[in-house]
């Protein structure tokens, strides 16, 4: 069994993998990952590899203390993907985004692929059909841009993620849900629009906290996963250990 952990920029995530399929996923902070992580093995007595990609505080070190129970396999940069990198900066490109693109080729061959993480920042990832990674976007996540608007202003409230009523907010809450929420539907829709018209054969992947959340706005056809990470990690794992 394989326990799959994505530490990202707010909160970690995990999943329990037996042959393939996902029987448990978990969510929780950093501050209490070593005694989550512990009592899901101690649930699951048969996990003996732990997976881990981490764009947030924890490195290596952090999951090393689980090395005398199971294997650690940290995911990073020098390991074989199944993509060919055009990023031009590829030592800066985010692992979550790589282990994304590496996902959407195994599980999706022959498409082109966006993937788009709705998390602490939304990422836009392009894997072409000849599995060429292209790069894409980041941009501010859902939570980024109601404390931003907050933080930085002077008379701005913090206000928690609801679904706005219209497009013409008629009050000020109503007026930053609409900004944030309709304005990032309508961004997620400009990606997506703008790709299809150059691309045929095409895959969307939505995934992230938020993906659950967007996914019913969007007008496209879209694949909503919000493991699809984690699911990612797992297929990674079986592709690197046969190519590595
Ligand atoms: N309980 C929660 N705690 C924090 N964020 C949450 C929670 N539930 C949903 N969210 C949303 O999920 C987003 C973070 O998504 P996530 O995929 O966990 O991020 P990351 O991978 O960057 O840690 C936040 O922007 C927030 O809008
Ligand atoms: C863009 C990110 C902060 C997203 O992190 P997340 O929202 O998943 O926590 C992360 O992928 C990252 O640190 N990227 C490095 C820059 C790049 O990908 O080019
Ligand atoms: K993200």
């Amino acid at each position: 069994m394989i326990l799959t952990i994505d530490v990202g920029n707010t909160r970690i995530k995990s999943a329990v993998f037996e042959n393939n399929t996902l029987i448990e996923a978990s969510v929780f902070s950093n501050e209490n990952f070593q005694t989550e992580i512990e009592n899901i093995l101690n649930g699951n007595k048969k996990i003996n590899i732990l997976v881990i990609a981490s764009v947030g505080k924890l490195e290596k070190q952090a999951f090393e203390s689980f090395s005398n129970r199971v294997k650690v396999y940290f995911i990073s940069r020098e390991s074989a993907f199944p993509f060919q990198n055009n990023y031009a900066t590829p030592s800066t490109l985010g692992i979550d985004r790589m282990v994304l693109a590496a996902g959407a080729v195994l599980q999706f061959p022959k498409q082109n692929r966006l993937i788009i993480d709705v998390g602490t920042c939304v990422t836009y990832d392009f894997v072409d059909e000849n599995n060429i990674y292209q790069g894409g976007a980041i941009s501010p996540g859902i939570r980024l841009r109601y404390e931003a608007m907050h933080n930085y202003t002077a008379k701005l409230p913090l206000l928690s993620i609801e679904e706005p009523e219209n497009i013409i907010g008629n009050s000020t809450n109503e007026s930053l849900h609409s900004g944030v929420i309709n304005g990032l539907t309508f961004e997620i829709e400009g990606y997506i629009n703008s790709l299809m018209s150059k691309n045929e054969n095409f895959i969307i992947i939505l995934t992230g906290g938020d993906a659950n959340f967007l996914a019913k706005r969007l007008k496209n056809t879209i694949f909503a996963n919000s493991n699809f990470l984690l699911e990612s990690l797992n297929n990674l794992y079986q592709y690197q250990i046969k190519n590595d």
